[in-house]
């Protein structure tokens, strides 16, 4: 067997048309531009690539987009000042703080200093109250992508086997919660997790989302399963010349591919719907500030 490849990329083309086409509305009918405010602290190559990618979407669905870049050696009340103008920028209607920040600054704190109206990552403590009582909240993008994907590829999610590898409060934490509210049955296993093998094999549905290049192996997949590969790593590949590189996800992609029933690549898999996400989060964050209806299909 070989599995339906879940096509990312392109799923991610149709959440931004839907949301440019929200954005015109918004322009034309109430005289509103959603606005998205992006801080970068420090030089990291691989978050500069992101936030480049992110500013261009955002012009590119006809949003405005406002990047802010600091110093490596910023001072948290500068971090802090920075936040809380634009919390009080009308023209900005949500902030997304590039993570992981430099050792030096509190990062529950900043996160925490972001109006939760405004917190298109969906990390305020206000908000993971909200997702995990089932309020309606800022969902994080990454989560919600592959949520968007599971309910397109599988309609009804109720009653299916789901295990979440990985529990981190950006990624696994959220999905766990999202799975719930989707009434599957939920195992959210970590590093800790005795037989991680045995664990993932019950599952219909496998959310890879560790680190670890290629961790997990076709033969701990139930065969027929859906697997979604949240990982994003950068791996030598000297097949491709000398000190070459290549993305690869947390699931041997191969092994999996060949038993899975379905199955997300990376590149091109989870990362292009967690940047449409967001897009699609700062149009809500958008017309929840300004009392207007919501797009349809653009969260949970
Ligand atoms: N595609 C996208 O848009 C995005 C991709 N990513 C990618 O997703 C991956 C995960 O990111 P993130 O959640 O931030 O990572 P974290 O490092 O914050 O969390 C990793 C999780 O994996 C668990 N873990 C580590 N080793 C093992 C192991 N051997 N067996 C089982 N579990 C293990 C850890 O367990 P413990 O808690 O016990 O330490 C932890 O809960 C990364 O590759 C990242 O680049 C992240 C964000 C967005
Ligand atoms: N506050 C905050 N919010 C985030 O959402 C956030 C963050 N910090 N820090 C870093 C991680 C990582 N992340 C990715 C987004 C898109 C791709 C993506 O589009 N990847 C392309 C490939 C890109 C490439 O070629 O490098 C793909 O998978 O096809 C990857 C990773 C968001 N993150």
């Amino acid at each position: 067997m070989s599995a339906t490849v879940i096509d990312g990329k392109a799923f991610a083309a149709t959440v931004r048309e839907k949301v440019a086409a929200h954005v015109a509305r918004l322009k034309a009918d109430h005289g509103v531009t959603p606005g998205l405010a992006v801080v970068l602290v420090g030089e990291d190559p691989a978050s500069q690539v992101y936030v480049r990618s992110k500013g261009k979407m955002t012009v590119e669905v006809g949003m405005n987009s406002y990047e802010h870049k600091l110093d490596v050696d910023t001072s948290e009340a500068d971090l802090l000042a920075l936040i809380d103008r634009l919390n009080g920028d009308p023209d900005v209607h949500g902030i997304l703080v590039q993570l992981p920040l430099p050792g030096h600054l509190d990062e529950d704190l900043v996160i925490n200093a972001i109006d939760p109206a405004k917190d298109v990552d969906g990390f305020h403590i206000s908000n993971v109250g909200l997702l995990g009582t089932g309020q309606k909240s800022m969902v994080p993008c990454t989560p919600l992508g592959c949520l968007m994907m599971l309910r397109a590829h599988h309609g009804d999610l109720s009653g299916m086997d789901a295990v979440v590898i990985g529990r981190s409060k950006i990624v696994g934490k959220p999905m766990a919660q999202l799975l719930l509210g989707d009434s599957c049955t939920v195992t959210i296993a970590h590093s800790r997790t005795k037989d991680l093998p045995q664990v993932v094999r019950r599952a219909d549905i496998v959310v890879a989302a560790v680190g670890r290049p290629q961790m997990v192996p076709g033969d701990w997949i139930k065969p027929g399963a859906t697997v979604i590969d949240v990982g994003i790593n950068r791996i030598d590949a000297p097949e491709k010349g000398a000190g070459k590189t290549r993305l690869v996800g947390d699931v041997d992609y191969d092994s999996c591919a060949a038993i899975a029933g379905a199955i997300t690549p990376v590149p091109g898999g989870v990362g292009p719907m967690t940047i449409a996400c967001l897009l699609a989060n700062t149009v809500t964050a958008c017309c929840r500030a300004n009392g207007l209806a919501e797009p349809e299909g653009l969260t949970v």
